[in-house]
């Protein structure tokens, strides 16, 4: 049974076209340094964003690790949002296998931290606290663009206290799309970006680490202790390179569908959602009355995925067409008529 799958843009498949990239895509031993995909790929994730160098990482979430680990030494201290994937979503990796305290704080309903929380939230210069020594931010966070003048404004609060700053960006450019921001100066506040190759861009695997040449030379070393060194990887690097060339565009009609499912489904009584909250690929909603339960088990049975508890999201990607976009909201349609 074919699934409309909006779960997340996570579940994106490579394309046709990408499977025959990949084929004939040139291997070596990445752990040498030897493997030109790879070597290209890189390089081409440092100019993009404006960085010295770049790391090819298996996943987001070890990218996000790699770069904790990196910038903190065990027992400093990393500020980020209690919303955020790193806080939530990551078994607290950074803190089981880096020793970083995680010193979060809220996050306002637009992504951002507030710029008072942050700087409340570094410890002093006492043996009785952490040494805070990073910053985290998120962009896109829950399908959220973040605005450059607040990037650039938290850029001044850690130049302020020595501070350095990391962005999660693994639908960076969701908001690149979204912002008509080049990647660049949304990357040029941070000292360090991870950017996800496997979401929406339709890599099955993958994510690169961008940063200083000291700073990915040490996170490359982490990413060897921690397993993550890999050989003739460069099949998966060659779908990030496509994925850069062909499906950066693309983006902006998964972010015309998620508008057309946001007006579609907030139009049906019953459906709580913000349509001001809608910005790239996510939709988030409420029920106003029944169970988030049952209505996920009426879609199932109508071949549509989507998550949450209590809030529910449904992201559009590569694989989601116009006409499916059709065929959920007449799915809510029905279920909120029955
Ligand atoms: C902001 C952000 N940063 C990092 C990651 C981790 O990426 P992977 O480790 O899954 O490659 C994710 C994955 N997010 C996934 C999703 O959204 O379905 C799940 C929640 O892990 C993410 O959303």
């Amino acid at each position: 049974m074919r699934y409309i799958d909006l779960r997340s843009d996570t579940v994106t498949r490579p394309t046709e076209a990408m499977r025959q990239s990949m084929l004939h895509a040139e291997v070596g031993d990445d752990v040498y340094g030897e493997d030109p995909t790879i070597n290209a790929l890189e390089r081409r994730g440092a100019e993009l964003l404006g960085k010295e160098a770049a790391l090819f990482v298996p996943s987001g979430t070890m990218s996000n690790l790699l770069a904790m680990m990196s910038h903190c030494q065990r027992g400093e201290g990393a500020i980020l949002g209690s919303a955020s994937h790193i806080y939530r979503y990551e078994a607290q990796g950074s803190a089981v296998l880096g020793s970083v305290a995680l010193q979060s704080v809220p996050m306002q309903a637009d992504g951002t931290l507030a710029l008072e929380d942050v700087r409340a939230a570094i410890a002093p210069d006492d043996a009785h606290f952490v040494q805070t020594r990073l910053v985290c931010l998120e962009n896109t966070h829950n399908g959220k663009v973040l605005p450059l003048s607040y990037l650039r404004e938290m850029r001044a609060l850690v130049d302020e206290h020595g501070l350095r700053l990391h962005l999660d960006g693994a639908r960076l450019f969701n908001a690149v799309v979204a912002s008509g921001e080049p990647v660049a100066a949304i990357a040029a506040p941070f000292d360090s970006v991870s950017v996800c190759l496997s979401k929406g861009l339709g890599a099955p695997v993958g994510s690169l680490l961008v940063g200083s040449s000291p700073f990915i030379a040490r996170a490359r070393r982490l990413r060897k202790m921690l397993g993550g060194g890999m050989r003739q990887a460069g099949i998966l690097a060659q779908a990030g390179l496509f994925a850069l060339d062909q499906h950066v565009a693309r983006l902006a009609d998964d972010h015309r569908r998620a508008r057309r499912l946001a007006e579609g489904l907030a139009a049906l009584p019953g459906i709580v959602l913000n349509l001001g909250e809608v910005q790239t690929n996510m939709v988030f909603l409420r029920l106003a009355k029944g169970e988030s339960a049952e209505l996920l088990a009426f879609m199932k049975e109508r071949g549509i995925l989507f998550s949450g508890y209590g809030e529910l999201r449904l992201v559009t990607h590569l694989q989601i067409t116009d006409d499916d976009i059709d065929e959920v909201i007449d799915a809510f349609t029905e279920f909120l008529n029955d």
